[in-house]
């Protein structure tokens, strides 16, 4: 018997079941319809089956045991067995047809969401708390299997074995099966009232016994315990716990009390429909001559046993689909979500780009409220380097996650060789740019697995190469499976630096057109600094390269430098130009070389 009440919240929520909802949801249960076809035609077999030996029962005991008649008996009761093992058979098969259509249904829709997420812009991922993008993936998603296997199976094979009851029981007597379809509900009415009140008084209990201990953990603490005797409150806190004692008893008491009642309640009304049948079947005999038998009247008084179940659960079907339809409610809300940034259906493709980059009249906002970058325009030639420099959330990483198109621009337009980037396929686009960001991000996996998202066809000698160039030789030497070696959770922890100059390695074997080092050198010590710098420049040559960074030791050669301050271009210039301004670059020169000699 089950006491499940909607909350408020799940009231009000809830979906409406439009036909768009519920065509949509067929519409996932559509590649498996034949299965489903079958699966419902079993759950009517099995119905049948499982009620056949209640009726054969009563011709045991007319026809076998009253009609003395032995052989009978046993040809009856053997029948009954051999029904009752097919009919085990049947809902095997009929489990295993509803499991495989919710485990299907969900992995589809798995399938579709993961893919769906993929396509989301960085924004989403930003804006959304990872637990519960998560859990949508998860929880929701499995419980479309729970809905299908159980919520929508046991619907069916509720209502089948409560009509195919119904209709064994009008067979024998209409009405005896009119008493026994109307007396059910109304046995149910009470046991699910006092079952109710007895779940309330066990929450209340559960509360109260919840405060107490929340009392004791509070008084009973070091912290607590100096409260208690500075503010000499002992006199109010022995109070308050013999307040919230003495409630938690009464409540014990009468939870107890109601338990006790409740079964004695449920033992009382579950044997006075049997009782009902038995006095109307009785009276019908006696006083009306009727042709029922005992065997007719045991029958009846098991079916009605037999209508208990589904009747309980067929009045708690507003529960279950309200459930369903806000979880599929919440899956569909995730698929609707259009993906934000996308390549247009002609979208260019390029293998290699050159690298020649026009910022031109950017702005970008990343919320309505508050603009983020005002009208950048600049120029990076093919092959040459920028540096942007500025205070912190002046706008420099915003910068960065524009050019891969990771958000894109409010107005304005970046060319890339003299195209939009709107214009380009985003997965070309995005192949032609290297990223080494302050947050290095390994998954786990290999060194190999790490290093080959860069560039799949690379060979172990162009993967040692790469490493090399990050001056990680030594590094690959004392790993014990060198490139097999698993990082992160499952396997070895990096340092950052070490973190740092395998994603650099990345990028070089991805050979972009256009390189980005966000802070690149942060975690780095001055001397893998000075080291990955020596690599950085022979890179600069062959790309288009825009550097973010603190210290002007890193960002001195860079051809031109960009000073921002709140997202806006204050100076532009080489090192040397900017030096001689007075301006910001000026103060942070002369702040740095006083405390970075190697400026
Ligand atoms: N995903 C985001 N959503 C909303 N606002 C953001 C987001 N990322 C950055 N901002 C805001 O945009 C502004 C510019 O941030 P940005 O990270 O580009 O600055 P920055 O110059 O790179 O700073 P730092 O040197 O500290 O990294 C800041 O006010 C920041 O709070």
């Amino acid at each position: 018997m089950r006491f499940e009440q909607l909350s408020k919240d799940e009231v009000k929520k809830a979906p409406k079941l439009t036909r768009n909802f519920i065509s949509r949801i067929f519409h996932y249960l559509n590649p498996y319809r034949s299965q489903y076809l079958l699966s419902l035609f079993l759950v009517v077999v099995s119905a049948i089956l499982s009620i056949i030996p209640t009726l054969l029962t009563g011709e045991m005991i007319d026809r076998g045991i009253i009609g003395g008649n032995f052989k009978l008996l046993l040809v009856f009761a053997g029948a009954s067995f051999g029904l009752l093992i097919v009919s085990s058979l049947v809902s095997v098969l009929s489990s295993y047809l509803s499991a495989y259509i919710g485990q299907h249904v969900s992995k589809d829709m798995s399938e579709e969401m993961y893919g769906h997420l993929q396509q989301m812009s960085h924004q989403f991922f930003t804006s959304n708390k990872q637990g519960e993008i998560q859990s949508r993936m998860m929880q929701d998603i499995s419980g479309v299997e729970s809905v299908i296997t159980q919520t929508f199976t046991t619907l069916m094979s509720n209502i089948m074995t409560l009509a195919v009851a119904f209709v064994a029981m009008m067979g024998k007597d209409i009405r005896l099966a009119i008493i026994a379809l109307v007396i059910v509900p109304l046995m149910i009415v009470p046991m699910k009232k006092a079952g109710q009140a007895r779940w309330d008084l066990t929450m209340q209990a559960r509360k109260e016994a919840d405060k107490t201990q929340q009392l004791l953990n509070e008084s009973l603490s070091v912290s607590g315990q100096l409260l208690t005797k500075l503010f000499v409150r002992e006199e109010n806190e022995m109070r308050e716990y013999q307040t919230l004692n003495t409630n938690l008893v009464n409540l014990n008491i009468r939870e107890r009390v109601a338990g006790r009642g409740f079964r004695g309640l449920m033992q009382v009304i579950t044997n006075m429909g049997p009782l009902i049948l038995y006095v109307v079947g009785g009276y019908l005999i006696i006083y009306r001559q009727s042709s029922l038998t005992i065997g007719d009247i045991t029958v009846m008084v098991t079916l009605l046993g037999r209508l208990i179940f589904p009747i309980d659960s067929l009045m708690n079907v507003q529960v279950d689909l309200v459930r369903s339809t806000a979880l599929f409610n919440r899956i569909f809300e995730y698929l609707d979500m259009k993906p934000e940034i996308i390549s247009e259906p002609d979208a260019v493709k390029r293998k290699t780009l050159k690298g020649d980059m026009e910022f031109e009249q950017v702005y970008f906002q990343y919320s309505k409220e508050k603009a983020v970058l005002h009208d950048l325009s600049f120029h990076v030639a093919p092959g040459s380097s920028l540096a942007l420099v500025g205070p912190s959330g002046a706008g420099k990483s915003t910068i960065t996650n524009l050019i891969p198109r990771l958000f894109d621009v409010t107005s304005g337009q970046i060319k890339i060789d003299g195209t939009n980037i709107k214009e380009y396929d985003l997965a070309s686009l995005r192949l032609n740019i290297g990223v080494v960001t302050q947050e290095t991000y390994l998954f786990n996996g290999t060194i190999r697995e790490n290093l080959l998202i860069a560039n799949p066809e690379a060979t172990d000698e162009d993967l040692i190469l790469a490493l090399e160039k990050a001056h990680l030789t030594n590094f690959l030497k004392s790993l014990p499976e060198g490139l097999d070696t698993i990082v992160g959770n499952r396997g070895m922890k990096l340092s950052g630096g070490e973190k740092q100059r395998v994603s650099i390695a990345r990028v070089i074997l991805k050979q972009p057109a256009i390189l980005i080092f966000d802070e690149a050198t942060s975690s780095l010590d001055s001397l893998s600094e000075e080291e990955i710098q020596k690599e950085i420049v022979p890179l600069m040559d062959s790309c288009t390269t825009i550097m973010v960074a603190h210290r002007l030791s890193t960002i001195r050669h860079a051809e031109q430098i960009i000073v921002l301050e709140e997202g806006s271009i204050q100076q532009q210039g080489t090192h040397e130009e900017l030096i001689e301004q007075p301006g910001l670059y000026q103060r942070l020169y002369q702040t740095q070389m006083g405390k970075d000699k190697r400026v």
